[in-house]
């Protein structure tokens, strides 16, 4: 197989490859564009003007998705997988990786939308990285644009595999993408209902493409990812990559949808929520439990019918968001 194919490989060993630009046997050029970062393209005769970009490890102990980059980059290196699409391969936060932590500093996923600009480190210095690569990726004009943004998470789900959905004033989020999620296996989508700081609304609301965070069961270390069953996914990224993909159907085939009710966030150090540590994403909650408190009384009670809890988080630093309290929703405006 092609050096380059092996991406993961160099970036776990913070290698630099001798060669930066590589051609498979299919003439499918492979080119390395930094630590964690591969362009992938198509011969132009085979080009179908799909531009995709695929991330993972933007939080470092999330191992199943950066085995299944790595496998697609394999098959694409070894010339059983035959591209037609452009595909930008990113590995999020390389250092993390290396440690199999979640980050080193800061969480990656909340400085896009130049809030790395505010901070400093090598995170910050990473986002901006990524935003840069993906604009300079993106900035081809009249070209599809799909990002996805592979993620696992910390707890259990009563829904394994679902998606987020961002947000942009004035955009309406399409139903064609639904259908596309529910091919790959999502059993849910979030759909968001403000701007945000992750890549994937980066991704979303400067560079116009349709993107998706996809969470995709328990994060584990490399090597131990049996419980997280990537097949369907697998299954319809290689036919994105090929360009075979079977149109999905309009009805949206029993996939959930939710909307964000409210974000729960953390103001202090005596912020306390009231969940059991075990909590699985997708819990429902009760209407009047008392959910979460913080300095000066502030208390977070539930209001909403249906309601229930994801990414609960009593760690995250102060001002950042400690969990996500959802309703489901239905599908009456969708492009
Ligand atoms: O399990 C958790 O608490 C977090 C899982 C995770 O990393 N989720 C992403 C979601 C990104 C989004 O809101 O689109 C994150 O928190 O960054
Ligand atoms: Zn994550």
């Amino acid at each position: 197989m092609l050096a380059l194919g092996k991406l993961l490989e160099l970036t776990l060993a913070g290698r630099e490859p001798a060669e930066k630009t590589q051609l498979t046997v299919d003439g499918v050029r492979m080119r390395w564009l930094g630590e964690g970062a591969l362009e992938v393209r198509p011969p132009e005769a085979r080009d179908n003007g799909m531009d995709l970009l695929l991330s993972a490890g933007i939080h470092g102990n999330e191992t199943a998705p950066i085995e299944l980059l790595d496998d697609l980059l394999h098959g694409i290196a070894g010339g059983e997988i035959k591209p037609r699409a452009r595909i930008l391969f990113l590995f999020g936060n390389p250092e993390a990786i290396r440690k199999g932590e979640r980050y080193i500093e800061q969480d990656v996923n909340r400085l896009f939308n130049g809030r790395h600009e505010l901070s400093s480190g090598s995170e910050a210095l990473r986002a901006c990285e990524l935003e840069r690569l993906a604009a300079v990726f993106f900035g081809v004009p009249e070209r599809v644009r799909l990002h996805y943004d592979l993620h696992t998470a910390i707890r259990g789900s009563k829904i394994e595999q679902f998606a987020l959905y961002p947000y942009k004033d004035g955009r309406q989020h399409s139903r064609r993408e639904l259908a596309r999620l529910r091919a790959a296996g999502m059993e849910a989508v979030l759909l968001q209902s403000k701007a945000s700081v992750t890549f994937t609304a980066y991704t979303y609301e400067q560079l116009g493409a349709e993107a998706f965070t996809l969470e995709l069961g328990k994060a584990r270390p490399f090597g131990q990812n049996e419980q997280v069953n990537l097949d369907r996914l697998e299954t319809r990224l290689k036919q994105i990559i090929e360009g075979n993909e079977p149109e999905a159907p309009e009805a949206l085939d029993g996939l959930q949808l939710f909307s964000v009710a409210r974000e729960i966030i953390k103001h202090s150090d005596s912020f306390h929520l009231h969940l059991p540590a075990d909590i699985e994403n997708f819990s429902e909650l009760s209407k009047g439990y008392l959910l979460a408190e913080d300095l000066a009384n502030t208390r977070w009670i539930v209001e909403e019918e249906g309601a229930r809890i994801i990414f609960p988080n009593p760690k995250v630093k102060n001002g950042l968001r400690a969990g996500i309290l959802v309703v489901p929703t239905t599908p009456d405006q969708l492009a």
